[in-house]
């Protein structure tokens, strides 16, 4: 019996690489099927070897948590990543990431790429913001090689996702952190005449052992509609201090009388940028539950 990780799956056909460090190409055990249980990449596994090189996956571990698009399991980490210019930062999105990150139970680093377009010092705000309530904020560039070595050490001994909108650098930062597989880059619309969106399954690439990075960026699609109205405020983490201590036990931090986590924002205490963030994300969570019960 061997143990591993699961790195790629194809066609029923699962790659493992063992704790040796050898990758072997396996099979499922058929009582997965039945307990419709399939291994996916990420997986921690059991083996029984066949030879030097097959083996049948015989137990899957515990999952810590598993990703639905890219389907990851035990994912650590999630590189959030935007530009300080072209495109601009949308803190909307930046804050959304973060609340799904929170919730899938992963660590957030906050990557602000383009450092040579960043002629209003956007990254010392980000920054502010962000490290005050405990992110990471990293400053990169793609082209100059700036802060990849901070990106290499935060990657170290993890599972790490990026995630980011459209153009901002994640597939050149991904480039600069390994060279087994090489990510096409470039202008958005050039992307897509190529056929770069097509649906395609995840894999883990080793950057070095015990160092591992998704394939394919996460979170491609903002859609937060799971989640209950009541439930976002804990997504917010500079907001624990002061939830439970509002005059009404169920109040969501937006009209109420006597609200501590306004009192907190008055005071300075809570960001207001992120606060309006929260409030707009609740609205829309509020509106869209509505629009479903008609
Ligand atoms: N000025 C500047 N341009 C950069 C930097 N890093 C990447 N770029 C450029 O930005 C463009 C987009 O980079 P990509 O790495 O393809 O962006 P992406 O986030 O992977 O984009 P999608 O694949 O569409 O999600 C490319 O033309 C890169 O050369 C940087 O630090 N500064
Ligand atoms: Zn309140």
């Amino acid at each position: 019996m061997a143990k591993g990780i699961l790195l790629k799956g194809i066609a029923g056909f699962y790659y493992v690489e063992l704790e040796d460090g050898k990758l072997i190409e396996c099979k499922a055990r058929g009582k997965f099927r039945k307990d419709k249980l399939s291994p996916i990449v990420g997986d921690r596994v059991e083996v029984e070897l066949i030879d030097e090189s097959h083996g049948v996956i015989t137990g899957i571990s515990e999952r810590k948590n598993q990703l639905i698009r890219p389907q990851v399991a035990n994912v650590d980490q999630s590189i959030i990543v935007f530009a300080l210019k072209n495109p601009d930062i949308s803190f909307i999105l930046l804050d959304k990431l973060l609340i799904l990150s929170e919730h899938n139970d992963l660590t957030s680093i906050i990557c602000l790429n383009k450092s040579d377009l960043d002629g209003d010092n956007t990254f010392e705000e980000v920054k502010n913001i962000y490290e005050n309530i405990g992110y990471k904020v990293i400053k990169t560039n793609g082209k100059t090689g700036e802060g990849i070595d901070s990106l290499k050490n935060v990657i170290k001994n993890k599972v790490s996702v990026f995630a980011g909108p459209s153009g901002v650098g994640k597939s050149t930062l991904f480039n600069s952190l390994q060279d087994k597989v090489k990510m096409e880059t470039g202008e958005i619309s050039s992307k897509i005449n190529r056929g770069k969106h097509t649906t395609r399954h995840a894999e883990l690439i080793e950057v070095e052992k015990n160092t591992y990075l998704v394939d394919t960026p996460g979170f491609s699609s903002i859609d937060l509609s799971f989640m209950e109205p009541e439930y976002l405020q804990y997504s917010f983490r500079e907001f624990k201090d002061y939830i439970g201590r509002c005059k009404f036990s169920s109040c969501l931090h937006i009209k109420e009388y006597g609200c501590s986590v306004k009192e907190a924002v008055e005071e300075g205490k809570i960001q207001q940028k992120r606060y309006d963030n929260y409030r707009d994300i609740l609205l829309e969570l509020m509106e869209n539950r509505r629009m479903k019960k008609w």
